[in-house]
């Protein structure tokens, strides 16, 4: 699996592989001077940490190098917050991000008070005891923010469904063919591409069959704990739907795709949509063999059937050559006839 770095895009110019001994990861001096020797060699501005490391590492690892240090957690929040949509969805990435740096700031104010931070990070224990406050203070008032939009959201939830259509969502990891899905059942333009989380906002539009369709941010996997709820928030539109379409790309091998079933039953789980309908559509099928793919229907057919207990059918697409629709489009009605007798 690709890490997230090369996902989102980011210019990798050099890594330096971490080992771990008893469980936690090793910085050793020789392991400094190797990130060191590398930032140098190609003038790094900022050093990305993969897996999560202590305070301490990561401040040893900024005094060491002088450059900007982002960790996964970091760049995950950004991903999201680029795909918040709502103020909520907004509020719960600052509330993670202010909860992240926390223990870091900690850290960064004991050194300081003890003088082990000469030059760089050392903004003085008094600028550095201020902004560890304010940090504390934000965390506060995000928190009372977030209770008084839950407050409102459940009043106005009563009242909207305005149109009465039904709504189904399309779910998914990124880069499965949602937008392009979502394109062609609505006839919209929106923009898609083969980098990740193309998809800013989610879309409600109107699709010829007589149903909404709405298109969702991607789903992550193994998202960190302390962040889950900011990630949860950015996917609150799928509470609304009647109907889910989980899209996935049949081109990646079937222990991954397998693995996403199964995570994405988790998360609709913690979001409390995994008793909705649910159709899951094997995407990209025109790319994949015969043999292939119906190897890899006749198994998840399966796995869809054992985690989601309101699985209703599972269909074969090609978003792209708009193969297969009609055979979805039935399955989806089938799935919101279901949900009726409810
Ligand atoms: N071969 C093939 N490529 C497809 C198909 N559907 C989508 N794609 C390509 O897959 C890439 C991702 O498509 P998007 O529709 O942007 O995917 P998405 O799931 O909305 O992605 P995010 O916005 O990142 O969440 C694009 O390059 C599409 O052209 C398909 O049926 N066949």
């Amino acid at each position: 699996m690709k890490t997230l770095s090369v996902l989102i895009g980011l210019d990798i110019q050099e890594s330096v592989t971490i080992r771990k001994n008893s469980g936690r990861y090793l910085i050793s001096d020789y392991k400094l001077r190797e990130i060191v020797e590398k930032k140098e060699k190609v003038k790094a501005e900022v050093i990305l940490i993969e897996p999560e490391l202590p305070p301490r590492d990561k401040i040893n690892i900024i005094k060491a190098t002088k450059a900007d240090v982002i960790d996964r957690t970091l760049l995950l929040l950004e991903v999201f917050e680029s795909n918040a949509g709502s103020k909520e969805a907004k509020l719960q990435i600052s509330l993670a991000r202010s909860g992240h740096m926390l223990p870091l700031v900690r850290e960064v104010l004991n050194n300081s008070k003890r003088g082990e931070l000469p030059g760089f990070l050392a903004g003085g224990t008094y600028a550095i005891d201020k902004y560890y406050r304010q940090l504390r203070r934000q965390v506060a008032k995000t928190r009372r923010e977030l209770e008084e939009i839950r407050i409102r959201r459940d009043i106005l939830r009563e009242r909207r469904r305005v149109s009465g259509l039904p709504l189904i969502a399309i779910i998914g990891y990124a880069n499965a063919g949602k937008t392009t899905l979502f394109n062609l059942l609505t006839g919209s333009n929106k923009e898609t591409s083969n980098k990740p989380f193309t998809t800013i906002s989610p879309k409600v539009s109107l699709s010829n069959l007589g149903f909404l369709v709405i298109d969702t941010v991607g789903f992550v996997m193994n998202v960190p704990p302390e962040i889950i709820e900011a990630f949860y928030s950015t996917l609150e539109e799928i509470r609304e739907a009647d109907v889910l379409l989980l899209l996935l790309d049949s081109t990646e091998d079937l222990f991954l795709i397998e693995e996403r079933v199964k995570q994405a039953s988790v998360t609709l789980s913690n979001i409390e949509s995994l008793y909705k309908p649910i159709v899951v559509a094997l995407n990209k099928v025109e790319k994949t063999g015969r043999d292939d793919i119906e190897e890899k229907r006749a198994k998840l057919y399966q796995t869809c059937k054992s985690v989601f207990p309101m699985f209703v059918g599972l269909a074969k697409v090609s978003a792209k050559k708009g193969l297969g629709i009609d055979e979805m489009v039935n399955v989806i009605w089938k799935a919101l006839n279901r949900k009726q007798a409810y």
